[in-house]
């Protein structure tokens, strides 16, 4: 496996903005490429990006300039964003490229897989961080660190190495795991609870730190995850649930989930990733996710105008 030099993002959101400017800062310079199209590329070289009021001087390239593959590509967009992402994309991508989707929900990857091979993709969660983006800034006091590994402890692949060494290089926080289904899903868990019930009860961190209707209807929402997990062979427990409601605890009461984020910008939210997917795996299975069809039921509502 070839060592990793040359890396793309695509996104530049609050994780894309964050990767990027922390790879910028730690020597990655012209072998940095931030993947955009011509109207996202006069916006931002017109209207400047910051991260932590810093200006950032990112090297853009469209997919239709594009001369060289990469050997790292780092996919930072919203769900909705995702297919014409993969497209836009694809130019940069031969067949030794490592894919890493940092999307929450349990789905990316499988499309990422179809799209790409499966080969390619080396599976990531993006944890603890606090990123939030509002126009062309974005700010951040945690930076969090990325999981990843595979779904096998037993499975060697060179890949996730050769993404260490990288990380390792640019001094990025990371973790390795071998049980990336398990951390999928736990991390699935809590985004469906608190992400979506921010969203539909229109509050922040604050909201859900006091015990109250919005509270229980996002550990409700969690629950029903816990019960798919058991069907998918997952088995997530009550210690995974208050594991996250100790984490979700401590957040800055003024902060908010990116979904929040999504309704407050009025841009079109993942629901599609959190109780879409339940719906999708109840139906499945046969398991009756009522909460999860609430949240999305309201969130369809509140979206209807955009
Ligand atoms: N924010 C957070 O703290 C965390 C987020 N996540 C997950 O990470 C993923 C990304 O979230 P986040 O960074 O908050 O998202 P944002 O909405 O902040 O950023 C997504 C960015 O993708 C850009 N984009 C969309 N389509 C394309 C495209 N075809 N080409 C180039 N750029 C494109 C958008 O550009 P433009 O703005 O110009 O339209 C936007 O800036 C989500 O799945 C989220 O759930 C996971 C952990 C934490
Ligand atoms: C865990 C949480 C809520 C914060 O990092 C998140 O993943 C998000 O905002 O989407």
């Amino acid at each position: 496996m070839n060592e990793i030099r040359e890396v793309a993002v695509i996104g530049l959101g609050a994780l894309g903005i964050m990767y990027g400017k922390h790879l910028m800062d730690h020597g990655a310079q012209e072998h940095l490429s931030i993947i955009v199209d011509k109207e996202r590329l006069e916006r931002y070289e017109r209207e400047g990006v910051f991260c932590n009021d810093e200006v950032c001087s990112f090297h853009y390239v469209i997919p239709e300039k594009c001369k060289n593959t990469v050997d790292l590509l780092l996919i930072a967009v919203k769900f909705n964003g995702l297919e014409q992402a993969l497209k836009d994309a694809a130019p940069f991508v031969d067949e030794n490229t490592i894919i890493m989707s940092l999307l929450n929900g349990i789905s990316s990857e499988e499309i990422i897989k179809e799209r790409f091979g499966s080969e390619k993709v080396v599976y990531c969660v993006a944890l603890g961080m606090d990123a939030m983006k509002l126009g062309n800034q974005m700010h951040y006091t945690n930076k969090g660190l990325l999981a990843f590994g595979t779904f096998d402890q037993y499975e060697k692949n060179p890949k996730i190495s050769a993404v260490a060494s990288y990380f390792d290089r640019m001094e990025i926080p990371y973790r390795i795991d071998n049980n990336m289904k398990y951390q999928l899903w736990s991390k699935f868990m809590v985004n469906v609870g608190v992400n979506q019930t921010t969203m539909v009860y229109e509050t922040n961190y604050a909201g859900i730190h006091k015990d109250g209707e919005a509270r229980q209807t996002m550990i409700a929402a969690m629950r029903e995850v816990m019960e798919l997990s058991k069907a998918e062979g997952i088995n997530l427990t009550d210690e995974d649930l208050h594991y996250w409601l100790e984490v979700l605890d401590g957040l800055d009461p003024e902060g908010m989930p990116s979904m929040r984020q999504d309704s407050v910008r009025g841009q079109k939210s993942e629901v599609e990733l959190f109780s879409g997917t339940c719906i999708a795996l109840g139906n499945k299975h046969g398991i009756s996710v009522p909460v999860n069809e609430y949240l999305y039921q309201q969130i369809r509502t509140m979206e209807n105008n955009i």
